[in-house]
């Protein structure tokens, strides 16, 4: 049986993976977060590594909060970049497939066509900086990997712009939603799924791709489809003037092709897989 270790399981991805892998008994899981086996420390990942014989590491860790990495570079860095290098060093020597997670951030949002693999990446904020750097070590130090560059994560696991407007139209609060950034939501379960399906394939095509659910949206789209599935009377009122401390890509739109050619996997309308959601399917 292939063993199988998931890092930051926790996090929301994680959770998507722990509750989609009872699906998949040809695997062994084992599930750690980050008091289990913290990644920022070499040492304790390689010997951890050396006594589990792991045959694949899906790696859902990352230092996420986009907005405090501004001013907390350093935390950014060493848990997007150089824990991923500890993680990347690790899996070569041990001959353990990584599967990793980046995301639309890598890019500046000047184009106004879906980004490819091959575009030019210019991150414009330290957590797409910091992302970047961790795929360039795994491009580095590895053969075997998948990276997967996603988008506008969310599920309803943690803390996430669907659990948050949930929240305040519960709560009636009116809502005030930026129009400005262009991207595609896309369904935490529908990610951990096809990257167990990827497992399960056995497929060999390694490299980086993109993965989010299919169209497009302003985060105020999604705001306002979020509301109409809620049956909520909350108002919802365009802000076309939204203030961040961290510089967002205005379009951020991922081209798919290369993962749906490789893989065969079919990937959902972000509208049909919210609807899949408010029916309590995962
Ligand atoms: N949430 C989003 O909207 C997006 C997420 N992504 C990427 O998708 C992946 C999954 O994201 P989420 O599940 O939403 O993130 P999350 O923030 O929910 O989970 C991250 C997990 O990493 C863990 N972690 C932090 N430092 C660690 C360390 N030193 N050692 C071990 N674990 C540590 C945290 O405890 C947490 O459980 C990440 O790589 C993220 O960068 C990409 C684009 C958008």
């Amino acid at each position: 049986m292939k063993k199988v270790l998931v890092t930051g399981a926790s996090g929301q991805l994680g959770q998507c993976i722990r509750k989609l892998s009872s699906r998949y008994q040809e695997f062994e899981f084992t599930f750690t977060t980050s008091e289990d086996l913290d990644l920022t420390l070499f040492g304790v990942v390689s010997a951890y590594f050396r006594n589990n014989n792991f045959d694949y590491c899906i790696n859902c860790s990352a230092y996420t909060k986009v907005e405090q990495a501004e001013s907390e570079q350093e935390m950014a860095y060493l848990v997007n970049a150089e824990a991923v290098k500890n993680l990347a060093e690790t899996c070569c020597e041990n001959e353990c497939t990584l599967i990793h997670f980046s995301t639309d951030y890598v890019f500046d949002g000047k184009k106004e066509i879906p980004y490819t693999e091959e575009d030019e990446t210019a991150p414009l904020n330290v957590y797409g900086a910091s992302k970047l750097m961790g795929e360039e070590y795994i491009r580095k130090h590895m053969d075997r990997y998948f990276i997967f560059r996603t988008s506008w994560l969310y599920s309803d696991i943690g803390h996430n712009f669907f659990n948050t407007i949930r929240k305040k139209a519960a709560a009636g609060e009116t809502l005030n939603i930026t129009t400005s950034q262009k991207g595609t939501p896309t369904n935490a379960y529908d990610l951990a799924g096809f990257v167990l399906e990827l497992m399960a394939s056995g497929s060999q095509k390694y490299g980086t791709y993109h993965y989010s659910n299919q169209g497009e949206a302003t985060w105020y789209d999604f705001a306002a489809e979020i509301l109409a599935l809620s049956d909520s009377r909350t108002e919802l009122k365009e802000n076309n003037d939204f203030q961040t401390i961290a510089t967002r890509p205005a379009y951020s739109v991922l081209n798919k092709k290369r993962a749906e050619e490789a893989f065969g996997i079919p990937i959902l309308h972000w509208r049909e897989s919210l609807e899949k959601l408010f029916l309590g399917l995962d």
